[in-house]
């Protein structure tokens, strides 16, 4: 099994670049099958596990897609299939953001049924509410959902029972080939939202409000491939504010946009942290303890439930009693007995958790249950005694890109052992190959350590 190894006790310095965001990029993919005419070349596309996934799925329904240099190009102009497979959907749910394109363009689709996942059980019944209102009829049966219209989908309004990001997005893009105009009520107000629609209208869709509560679409007959730059990750970039705060640290951010972060800026300051933004990202500085808060995840603008683990993390660093509320997902602590194994001592009482800071966090092994919280785990390891042993990197590459290598590039002790490597290389390779794809990442390797611990 392929780990990250932390060593604890280094401070972090320097300077770490965000990617695209990896929530704004999957949307933006799924929209490029909407391009009818010319390709849609997207920048700044992640180089991440959930990037390619959705490329695949893309090429199983006849699109052209070609990914060089974080930049893709999508030819969608000649479709030969509207089905998306189990295979591809059960491997990453925002697969089925491919719904809301398909039907709109090609009147039918069937994909595979989403599932729950690690936090939550996630249904998708506000996609499907939307589908129906525009027209559409759904069937489900073994494992997928079909849909399919008489002509196109009609515009109408849509009141969402919950805030919903992927019903949104998915809503958003079967409207902007429907007939007339279509509105979206409690819409989700998430920065990828507005990047999705701007990357539509780029397309030649009319999407106006995006980024507020209600967003309003008038339909278009056609759609052709734009050019696009995705906006920077919002939570990889918090991810590198906690471990820089946690280490007491001193790091600039480099593509943080600070208005994408009001919360979990609002919360660090809270903690003694100082946070100097300009345009181009945000200074991190922790120079003195950092003192316990209480955290409510909600949807944006609120504190983003994907910084919920990190924000632990920082909690387990500061000292007093701090207090987690998790509204967004029905079972996002999973990563609360891993961090136990630690020496954590988190209490959970069921929707909270208690965070009691100033525990001397011991070095285990222990496992990423989903993306997030193996982020946290790696921040939590910064700061622990010995070494932490990661697994579970599957749900990390999900979402970060050369983690180790951007986090070693500030001085952390940190390198990866792949299973391959752990059973074949000897720990003078194990290092070299490390150098060698720091270098790629553009990490200045202050700290590369021998595998073999
Ligand atoms: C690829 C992507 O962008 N993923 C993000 C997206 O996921 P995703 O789009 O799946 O999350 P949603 O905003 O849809 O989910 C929020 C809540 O609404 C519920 N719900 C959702 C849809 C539905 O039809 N019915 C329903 O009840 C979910 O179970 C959950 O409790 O937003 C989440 C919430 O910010 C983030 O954690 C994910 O990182
Ligand atoms: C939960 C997340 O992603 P997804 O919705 O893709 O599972 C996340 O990014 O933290």
């Amino acid at each position: 099994m392929s780990k990250f190894i932390v060593r604890g006790g280094k401070r972090l310095t320097g300077n770490v670049k965000v990617s695209g965001a990896k929530n704004s990029v999957l949307p933006i993919i799924a929209a490029s099958l909407l391009g009818e005419k010319g390709a849609s070349i997207i920048h700044e596309a992640p180089s991440l596990d959930d990037v390619m996934t959705i490329n695949k799925v893309l090429e199983s329904l006849g699109a052209v897609v070609t990914y060089q240099d974080e930049t893709i190009h999508v030819d969608a102009q000649e479709l030969s299939s509207c089905e998306a497979p189990y295979e591809l959907v059960s491997k990453m749910r925002a697969s089925f953001l491919v719904m809301g394109p398909l039907l709109t363009r090609m009147g039918r689709t069937r994909i595979s049924l989403p599932g729950g996942c690690a936090i939550g059980t996630r249904p998708i019944d506000q996609h499907l509410k939307g589908f129906e209102a525009m027209g559409a009829e759904i069937n489900l049966g073994q494992g997928y959902i079909e849909a399919k219209c008489e002509g196109r989908l009609r515009g109408t309004k849509i009141y969402l029972d919950v805030a919903s990001v992927g019903a949104t997005e998915n809503i958003m893009m079967a409207a902007t080939l429907a007939e007339g105009i279509t509105t979206i009520e409690n819409a989700a107000k998430e920065p990828e939202i507005v990047d999705l629609a701007n990357f539509l209208n780029g397309m030649g869709a009319k999407v106006r409000g995006a980024g507020t509560g209600v967003i309003r679409i008038e339909g278009v007959e056609k759609l052709q491939g734009t050019e696009h730059t995705v906006i920077p990750d919002r939570i990889e970039a918090g991810t590198y504010m906690v471990a820089a705060a946690i280490t007491g640290g001193n790091v600039y951010v480099e593509g943080a946009i600070a208005d994408h972060l009001g919360p979990v800026i609002a919360k660090m300051e809270e903690m003694g942290v100082e946070i100097i933004p300009d345009e181009n990202g945000v200074q991190v500085i922790a120079n003195q303890p950092l003192r316990a808060v209480d955290v409510k995840t909600l949807p944006y603008p609120g504190f983003p439930t994907d910084m919920q683990a990190q924000m632990m993390a920082l909690m387990l660093g500061s000292e007093g009693t701090s207090v987690i509320t998790e509204t967004v997902f029905e079972n996002r602590f999973m990563h609360v007995d891993e961090f136990n194994l630690m020496n954590a001592g988190i209490r959970i009482e069921g929707r909270t958790s208690i965070v009691t800071g100033g525990a001397s966090l011991v070095g285990a092994k222990v496992c990423a249950t989903d993306l997030r919280a193996g982020a946290a785990l790696i921040c939590a390891g910064l700061i622990a005694e010995g070494t932490t042993e990661v697994g579970g990197t599957h749900h990390i590459d999900r979402g970060y890109v050369h983690l180790a290598e951007k986090l070693s590039g500030l001085g952390a002790d940190i390198w990866r052992l792949e299973d391959s490597e752990a059973k074949t290389s000897t720990s003078e390779e194990q290092t070299a190959s490390f150098a060698e794809k720091a270098k790629q990442a553009g990490a200045s390797l202050l700290s590369v350590q021998p595998t073999g611990v």
